[in-house]
């Protein structure tokens, strides 16, 4: 049985409390559904009064009681994202789940598109502009770079704010937040611009959560925030060099779902779950959440290399996940293969299929290489998008935990190669990505803003004493 040991200590109450937390007892609050869940649970607030109203409860001493006990505890926390790729929403519910692992039911957590919901033209359509985009890189890599100036998009963002503030407005207070999280590039400025015009800026505590991990664009760099959390050094650099204060920068890491495996991987008994061979060494070929970069022909590739030809056996196994990319799939499905082979759709649990794999093949996305990096995988990254996904070819290359190449046939061959004769490498690999790995990075997120939360409670504790 292979054992991949995650560097960090106390790793065991952690994962027990992850389990314990994230597997049995407890039911999420989702995108989808938390607004009439939400509305039908929650014991403070406005909504909680509205729901028992709608129930046949009237305003009597029930309501009363209930929000006496609940209304001082239980905090709203808004989370803003958008499904512009996976990222942002892995990252989203990572800080959902610590949340919930570290604080139980003192916060209510709702992760929300708010511009696709509430607003219009171009702000509802950020997914299929971002995808139209990236599939034309020359395009993307002319409005990441072109839109880089402060005063470029300041005064576009500004417009959008002016011209949707009164939807924004209702998308954001709908939930009456305490706390608002944006993991998400475009999150910055409008919702800020909307709390400064309703006075909201001392009341509503709003922090930056940033996905990229080196070359990210300026419009995560907001002055208004009261936290920005850098997912590396490079990316702090970034943040002060763009003027922000070393009170406002802190360094954590990238926030990773908890239920990843961050101890012990069993991979015999993932692989006997996932149906994966288990004496062949597998190759894990990815894109991203929407199933990117060169993975058909590198499946392709690797359908050769990993086939002994001489002795008529494979030396390997390839597992593809395509993401939200059905056209990949299918193709791959209809091809004939003499490798042990999977071809998998959206996953909504990957530290299973990472966990089960010994190395992966993707292109340069921040939350599969930080995902991967946990699980004591090498990686070979075999694209990246212009712009934000530049920095991070560096960040896995230099720091010895994977290889940069472009080219399907080396790829296929660096990995018929690590499950044959550069077994050394591979190993080798595998440990400097434990050293890079930071699984307790979601916590110490969490953590720092409900520090901030209790500050701010003193804060008009203090304030209410006092006046009169
Ligand atoms: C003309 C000046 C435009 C300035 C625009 C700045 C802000 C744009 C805001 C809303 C527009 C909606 C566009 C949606 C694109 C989706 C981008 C996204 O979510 O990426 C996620 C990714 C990551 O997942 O975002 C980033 O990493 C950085 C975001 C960069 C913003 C690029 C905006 C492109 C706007 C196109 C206009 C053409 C510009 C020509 C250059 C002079
Ligand atoms: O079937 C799948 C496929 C992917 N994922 C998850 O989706 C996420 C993918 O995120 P990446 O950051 O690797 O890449 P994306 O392209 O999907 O993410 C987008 O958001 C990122 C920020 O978080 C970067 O800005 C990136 O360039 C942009 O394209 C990972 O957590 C991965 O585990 C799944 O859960 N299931």
């Amino acid at each position: 049985m292979m054992k991949v040991v995650s560097p960090r200590t106390q790793a065991d109450s952690i994962t027990e409390k992850v389990f314990r937390r994230v597997y049995s007892n407890f039911s999420f609050t989702t995108v989808e559904g938390d607004y009439n869940h939400s509305r039908g649970r929650s014991r403070s607030g406005e909504y909680g009064k509205q729901s028992l109203r709608a129930r046949g409860f009237q305003e009597n001493e029930e309501v009363m009681e209930m929000e006496q006990m609940g209304a001082e505890r239980i905090k709203t926390v808004l989370i803003l994202m958008s499904d512009t790729g996976g990222g942002h929403r892995a990252s989203a519910e990572a800080i959902r789940d610590a949340f919930k692992i570290e604080f139980g039911d003192d916060y209510r957590i709702i992760i929300k598109d708010v511009w696709k919901e509430y607003t219009g033209w171009p702000l509802n359509d950020m997914e299929r502009q971002y995808k139209f985009m990236v599939k034309h890189v020359g395009l993307w890599s002319v409005a990441f770079h072109g839109t880089s100036p402060k005063w470029i998009h300041r005064s576009y963002l500004s417009a959008l704010a002016a011209y949707y503030a009164k939807e924004i407005e209702t998308g954001l207070m709908e939930y009456k937040p305490e706390i608002i999280i944006s993991v998400h590039p475009l999150m910055q400025h409008i919702p800020l611009w909307v709390m400064k015009r309703q006075e909201l800026q001392k009341k509503v505590i709003f922090v930056t959560v940033i996905t990229d991990l080196n070359t990210c664009h300026r419009t995560w760099f907001h002055h208004g925030v009261s936290r920005c959390y850098c997912p590396s050094k490079e990316v702090a650099k970034r943040a002060l060099l763009d003027g922000l204060g070393d009170s406002q920068v802190r360094v954590f890491g990238l926030p990773v779902r908890p239920s990843f495996p961050r101890t012990i991987i069993y991979k015999d008994e993932l692989r006997k779950e996932l149906d994966i061979n288990s004496d062949l060494p597998a190759v894990l070929l990815m894109g991203g959440g929407e199933g990117m970069g060169p993975v058909q022909k590198t499946a392709q590739a690797l359908g050769d290399s990993l086939y002994n030809s001489k002795e008529r056996n494979p030396i390997g196994q390839l597992i593809v996940i395509c993401g939200r990319n059905k056209i990949l799939a299918s193709a791959l499905i209809s091809h004939e293969w003499k490798i042990p082979i999977k071809v998998r759709g959206f996953e909504t649990q990957m530290e299973k299929w990472m966990g089960a794999c010994d190395c992966i093949i993707t292109k340069a996305g921040p939350g599969t290489i930080a995902e991967a990096l946990i699980c004591g995988l090498p990686i070979i990254l075999n694209d990246y998008i212009p712009g934000q996904e530049k920095g991070n070819v560096p960040y896995v290359v230099d720091n010895g935990a994977g290889i940069f190449t472009r080219s399907p046939k080396e790829t296929a061959k660096i990995v018929a190669d690590w499950f044959s004769s550069n077994k050394e490498e591979l190993k080798n690999m595998s440990e400097n990505a434990l050293k890079l790995a930071q699984p307790e990075a979601v916590f110490d997120i969490v953590k720092d803003i409900h520090h901030l939360s209790q500050q701010q409670q003193q804060r008009i504790q203090l304030f209410n004493d006092f006046s009169y």
